[in-house]
């Protein structure tokens, strides 16, 4: 789900409304540019780090596992139209495709919020 508007108009507030009524567990929200490192391969990690528990959880509860919530805050000053930073280092880029990765992995439910 992507809520895109002006600031200050209620996103965040809806995004966390919305993951509380989904009776998961507490929606993680994460300010896009939080995981954002100068060291290398750290920016990635910061994502692989944000879906680990939603992974043990399905790895050892399967289709028990409770919903997992997480919501990004301010996502457009990471994820960027591929290939259109040009800073030579290809962070945006590998974001992008790491949350890609994740989300077909999962189906799922992100709420990007800008
Ligand atoms: N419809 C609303 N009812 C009650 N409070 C609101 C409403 N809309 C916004 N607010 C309040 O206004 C403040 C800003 O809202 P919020 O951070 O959700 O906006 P945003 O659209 O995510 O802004 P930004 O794009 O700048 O992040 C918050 O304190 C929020 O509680």
């Amino acid at each position: 789900m992507l809520l895109f508007g002006p600031p200050g108009t209620g996103k965040t507030l809806m995004a966390r409304q919305i993951g509380k009524m989904l009776n998961g567990k507490d929606p993680k929200i994460v300010n896009g540019p939080e995981v954002l490192s100068k060291f290398v391969g750290e920016t990635e990690k910061n994502v692989r780090d944000l879906f680990a528990d939603a992974e043990q959880d399905q790895r050892t509860l399967g289709d028990a596992s409770e919903l997992h919530v997480i919501i990004f805050d301010e996502i457009d000053a990471i994820c960027k139209s591929r290939g259109s930073t040009r800073d030579g280092t290809g962070v945006h880029d590998s974001i992008v495709n790491q949350l890609l990765t994740k989300a077909e992995y999962f189906r799922l439910l992100l709420k990007p919020v800008t």
